[in-house]
């Protein structure tokens, strides 16, 4: 009867020291179902037998393995000189020389730039995101609201959005504060009289502040700094009873026109409504308002000309912050403000660099494996996706995002001509119909590599389609461990022959000699040719083979 066993790897077979591996080694296995022919090669009759015997032979340590960083390392590889910064809005010039030092000279054109930085008069909308033909890698906002940038178009394009949100914080609330003055005594209207030519000191009686209930709308960083300059009661209370209403929650789908008749029906009659967040009096839902704005115009309004973030202080910070987070993001580093992609602490990602190759690989390995010939027409044909993670770290810490953009990534860009990174990775997956369900399962007993070798067939190649493929990191390289049920061993590095075939003696010899007639040196070589591969279809004992390039 044949029999399975890891033994048939041609060339390297690196079995590393278990001492080696890190603390917290992933197991990492991804199942495809798909209704395509699984293997290359004479499948079919081979398949249904569902006995024979998995080799794999790895021909190539000629590509290098990929990095780590899958947001934007391919941004910054692809700008080899320095790159091109837009900054289209007046910035600190502390931020500027950030800038100087590492880009070439600010450009009219978006398709001109790798990065583009903003405050909230630039509206970055989807068409400055086509118009960029894909080079645009980095959106900076060098302030909180990212309400004028388009983060779903930005996400579609796979390009990176980073704010500043923690610079303008402060002077955001002392203008807050300022306008609640300004309000309660009516410092603007009667400035304006006065400089009118009148003395009105009747008309512009205000009202003091102390004993004055105010409540504040969003208890973020602006509206907590607000908080602290003042003595506050309980929300529910405050929104009934308030004198003074401070607004500062961010502009989303469930605030806007959070003001409307109803709400203000409900308030104290009087009362004083503050707002530096979004929407009214020092923001605008269009700026700059119509000069004949009732609003703007309405006597008991005090308007500024979104001047929250408007301080020395707060635009030098703002400025550091932005810039600093887009060279960042242009070097290939994961930006602690990004706001469309994952921000993964610097400490997780050291840990998981070995496994996002590993993602990848698999994912490159499987697509291919499933998609048989269909992929040269640049569809896969495959619909639901399974990734199961199995680590000695608590399930619920394991933070799968980079991972499973990166088996996305190895499944996509094979069979088409998407670039995906970690900021388009779960859209490109839904925009191509790709169902991606995950599982995590506790290792028990710390290192997997303790875990008895399975080599048991399962039902891999089942009718209903399904191809399974698992690996894992060992000594910091990522290795194919599972094909189907067949229990392998190799390094995800170069490319791979896998054969499956009936167990008799001497057949690595005879792939091995195929392989060598050709010169495919199994350890450096290059792609063996047509002929090659046919050569080994041709041995009889040889049920399917697949060549795959990883
Ligand atoms: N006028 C100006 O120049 C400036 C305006 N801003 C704006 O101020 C706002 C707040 O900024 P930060 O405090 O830095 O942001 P943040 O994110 O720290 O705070 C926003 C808070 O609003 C809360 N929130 C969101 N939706 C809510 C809802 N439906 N009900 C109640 N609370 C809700 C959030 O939980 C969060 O605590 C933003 O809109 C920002 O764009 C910020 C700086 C300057
Ligand atoms: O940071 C924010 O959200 C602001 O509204 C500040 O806007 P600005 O940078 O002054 O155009």
């Amino acid at each position: 009867m044949d029999s399975l066993s890891a033994r048939t790897i041609i060339g390297r077979a690196a079995i590393s020291s278990p001492a080696l591996l890190p603390p917290q080694c992933l197991k990492f296995s991804v199942s495809f179902r798909s209704a395509a022919a699984p293997f290359l090669g004479r499948s079919a009759g081979a398949r249904s037998a569902g006995v024979g015997r998995i080799s794999c032979a790895a021909v190539s340590v000629s590509t290098p393995v990929g990095g780590t960083d899958a947001a934007v390392s391919s941004a910054a590889a692809a700008v080899a000189s320095k790159p091109t910064v837009l900054v289209s809005e007046k910035l600190g010039e502390a931020g500027l020389e950030v800038l100087r030092g590492f880009a070439n000279e600010l450009c009219a054109k978006i398709s001109l730039c790798d990065a583009l930085i903003v405050r909230s008069g630039t509206k970055v909308s989807r068409e400055v995101f086509e118009a960029a033909k894909g080079r645009l890698k980095v959106v900076g906002r060098a302030g909180v609201g990212i309400d004028n940038v388009d983060l779903q178009a930005a996400t579609e394009f796979g390009c990176l959005v980073v704010n500043a949100p923690t610079a303008n914080t402060v002077a955001a609330a002392e203008h807050g504060i300022a306008l609640m003055s300004a309000m309660a005594r009516n410092v603007a209207q009667a400035d304006a009289s006065m400089k009118a030519g009148k003395w009105q000191r009747n008309k512009f009686v205000g009202v003091s502040l102390v004993g004055k209930t105010l409540a504040v709308l969003g208890f973020g960083k602006v509206g907590s700094e607000v908080a602290r300059r003042a003595k506050l009661v309980s929300f529910d209370e405050a929104i009934a009873t308030s004198d003074f209403i401070s607004l500062h929650m961010p502009l989303t789908p469930t605030t806007a026109k959070i003001f409307n008749d109803e709400t203000f029906a409900k308030v104290k009659k009087g009362v004083r409504i503050v707002n530096v967040a979004r929407a009214a009096l020092d923001v605008f839902t269009e700026e700059p308002p119509h000069k004949d704005s009732p609003l703007v115009q309405h006597p008991n309004v005090t308007v500024t000309p979104h001047l929250g973030a408007s301080t020395v202080e707060a635009q030098e910070g703002v400025a550091i912050e932005i810039a600093e987070a887009v060279v960042g993001a242009l070097n290939g580093e994961l930006a602690a403000t990004a706001v469309n992609a994952p921000m993964v602490p610097a400490e997780v990602l050291s840990e998981l660099a070995p496994y996002v190759v590993l993602a990848e690989k698999l994912g490159r390995l499987a697509v291919q494996l499933v998609a048989g010939r269909s992929m040269v027409a640049g569809r896969s044909g495959i619909k639901g996706v399974k990734i199961s993670y199995a680590s000695a770290r608590n399930p619920d810490d394991l933070d799968t995002r980079i991972l499973r953009a990166m088996v996305t990534k190895g499944i996509v860009e094979p069979v088409s001509s998407v670039f995906v990174n970690l900021v388009n990775a779960d859209f490109t997956a839904k925009q191509r119909g790709l169902r991606i369900t995950e599982e995590r399962h506790f290792l028990h007993g710390g290192n997997p590599a303790d875990a008895p070798p399975r080599s048991r067939f399962a039902s891999a190649l089942s009718d209903s389609g399904e191809v399974r493929v698992e690996g894992r990191v060992k000594d910091g390289i990522p290795h194919l461990t599972h094909v189907g049920s067949f229990a392998v061993d190799v390094s995800l590095e170069g490319n791979l022959i896998l054969c499956r075939q009936v167990d008799q003696p001497g057949m690595i010899g005879r792939v091995g000699n195929i392989l060598g007639d050709d010169n495919v040196n199994v350890n450096y070589m290059s792609e063996p040719s047509k002929d090659t591969l046919s050569k080994i279809g041709d041995v009889p004992a040889i049920q399917e083979f697949v060549f795959l390039k990883l």
